[in-house]
């Protein structure tokens, strides 16, 4: 397997980021994005403001509206849009190569996970998922991350991890490729919740307790979705439902503080909110956990306050009340 040249689609803040990983690891990029001023940008000036402001890029990294040939591809839109993406894209590109899905989140309609849908649309590929606490911004300026990289064949994971390894990026090789989108997808459910303790001033306590319960429903999808729960305890798990659920940096945790103060959903995004996965992918979530017949109340009380059922404190009432158990 080759592994010299990637090719990034997205050029968004991640997209950039794991550009400019790839780069510091010493691959040939290039970054395929959309927008062509974006692209004269990052050629001439070796920036990408409007994803990563002021930070330099490193100078491996060429941008591109038409997606060439690699031999690595990264997909890095948001987890709405990889079906789009990949649809957009020559399927030689695709066919037989290692495709690194990074995007957080369950699809909307399909119910679908990364890596199903680039096994929907391009058969051929060879999928791996990419997750964990990671920042763009502490990415893309060379601080220490670490992240899980989760592919079917262990060999082939190792060689790729190695391939994306850098002095501050450090990739961990694992086979759960199912436990990995799951907890990269349902982080943001619970920094949604996290965020919106926070927003309504119910304190530290309430939002660790919320953490650790959060982790066990997480463990209890992870389990019915064919996954394993032991992946939960590495960095795709609990290193990134810590960061997200902690983090005022988290667009997730942003959301939810916003939720908290008592904003719409409505007000949040049309007021210019960014990205945040945990919108779209909570009555995804929700929706499965139904449908496997999994005790899930923590996305259960989010998706209660994101379609506006109830508010915060309605749900948070719920919760509290709840019959009292062991803590299985
Ligand atoms: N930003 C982070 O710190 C971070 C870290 C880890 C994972 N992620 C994940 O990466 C994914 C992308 O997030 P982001 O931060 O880059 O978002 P972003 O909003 O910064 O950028 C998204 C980019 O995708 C492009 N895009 C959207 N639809 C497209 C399409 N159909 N074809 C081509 N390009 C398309 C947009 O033009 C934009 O450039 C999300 O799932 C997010 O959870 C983000
Ligand atoms: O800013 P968020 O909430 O999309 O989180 C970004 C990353 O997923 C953190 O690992």
């Amino acid at each position: 397997m080759r592994l010299d040249s990637v090719s990034v689609i997205g050029g968004g803040a991640w997209g950039t980021a794991l550009a400019q990983a790839c780069a510091m690891a010493g691959r040939a990029v290039s970054l395929v994005t959309r927008d062509a001023a974006q692209v004269d940008e990052i050629n001439s000036n070796h920036t990408n403001s409007r994803a990563l402001g002021t930070q330099p890029l490193h100078g491996a990294i060429s941008a591109t509206t038409v997606a060439a040939p690699a031999d690595i591809v990264i997909l890095a839109v948001p987890a709405q849009s990889s079906r789009a993406a990949l649809a957009a894209l020559d399927p030689d590109l695709l066919a037989s190569k290692p495709v690194v899905l990074s995007a957080k989140g369950l699809e909307t309609g399909t119910l679908d996970r990364q890596s199903e849908i680039l096994l929907d649309m391009a058969p051929d590929a060879i999928p791996f998922v990419l997750s964990g606490p990671s920042f763009a911004a502490d990415v893309a300026a060379g601080r220490p991350t670490a992240v899980t990289l989760a592919g079917d064949d262990a060999s082939q994971t190792s060689l790729l991890a190695a391939a994306l390894a850098g002095p501050s990026f450090r990739p961990y090789a694992a086979d759960d490729r199912i436990g990995v989108e799951i907890a990269g997808a349902l982080k943001n459910v619970y920094a949604l919740a996290c965020g919106a303790v926070e927003g309504a001033g119910l304190g530290a306590s309430a939002r660790s307790a919320l953490i650790a319960r959060a982790f066990a429903e997480m463990a209890r999808m992870v389990s019915a979705m064919g996954g394993s729960a032991a992946t939960l305890t590495g960095l795709a798990g609990l290193g990134d439902l810590t960061l997200t659920c902690t983090s005022v940096q988290s667009r997730n945790y942003q959301f939810g503080m916003a939720l908290g103060r008592g904003q719409s959903v409505e007000a949040i995004i049309s007021g210019g909110a960014k990205l945040a996965e945990g919108v779209a992918t909570t009555p995804v979530a929700d929706a499965l956990a139904k449908s496997l017949d999994v005790e899930a109340p923590l996305i259960a009380a989010v998706q209660a306050v994101l379609s506006g059922q109830a508010d915060i404190t309605t749900v948070v009432a719920g919760l509290m009340s709840r019959p009292l158990k062991r803590e299985d």
